[in-house]
């Protein structure tokens, strides 16, 4: 009986589910920045990823595993190696990079293809919204294409890694959608 009131406490609060998160976007959109603040709330002095940075959180009662994967043209074939089991993307986007917003659109949709992400729920950070040059989020999201996303919870949202804007607020969206996904 005590099990069964602890494992129903379990589920209705999320306390021990694991959840796998991937970082992906193009290589300097901010995704380790954006990690590591998520980890130790500071900003991380980093150097271009190659391969994987990898770090347990435990967010509102759940564990979550994050996983930051470099962007670099040459690593993106990797990224699919990652994808089973991913309860959610964090897409990031450098929005000062206009020149690059086709790539990142492309990238995208590319890996929303994929079977093995077909129930992630998709959040988007805007980011480096510090920068004068940064595009607003409602332009990003014309950039990339999001009005054509279908049957997949998604948002996007305007955020500094460096200053810390917007990222708790991603966050908490992307949790609330996630544990209403599963229960
Ligand atoms: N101004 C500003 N700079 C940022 C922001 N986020 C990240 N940066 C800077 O952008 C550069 C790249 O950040 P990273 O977090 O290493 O980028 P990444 O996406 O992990 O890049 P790869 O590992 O190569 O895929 C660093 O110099 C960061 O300090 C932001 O919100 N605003
Ligand atoms: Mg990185």
């Amino acid at each position: 009986m005590g099990n069964f009131f602890s494992s129903m406490f379990d589920r209705l609060w999320g306390v021990n589910r694991e959840m796998r998160i991937l970082i992906l976007g193009l290589d300097g959109a901010g995704k380790t920045t954006i990690l590591y603040r998520l980890q130790i709330g500071e900003v991380v002095t980093t150097k271009p990823t190659i391969g994987f940075n990898v770090e347990t959180l435990v967010y509102k009662n759940l564990k979550l595993n994050v996983w930051d994967l470099g962007g670099q043209t040459s690593i993106r074939p990797y990224w699919r190696c990652y994808y089973s089991n991913t309860a959610a993307v964090i897409f990031v986007v450098d929005s000062t990079d206009r020149d690059r917003m086709p790539t990142a659109a492309h990238e995208l949709h590319l890996m929303l293809r994929e079977d093995e992400l077909q129930d992630a729920a998709l959040l988007v950070f805007a980011n480096k919204q510090d920068q004068p040059a940064a595009l607003s989020a409602s332009e990003v999201s014309r950039e990339l294409n999001l009005v054509e996303l279908k049957d997949r919870s998604w948002s996007i949202v305007a955020s500094s890694a460096t200053n810390g804007d917007g990222i708790s607020e991603g966050l908490d969206w992307l949790i609330d959608v996630v544990r209403e996904e599963q229960m």
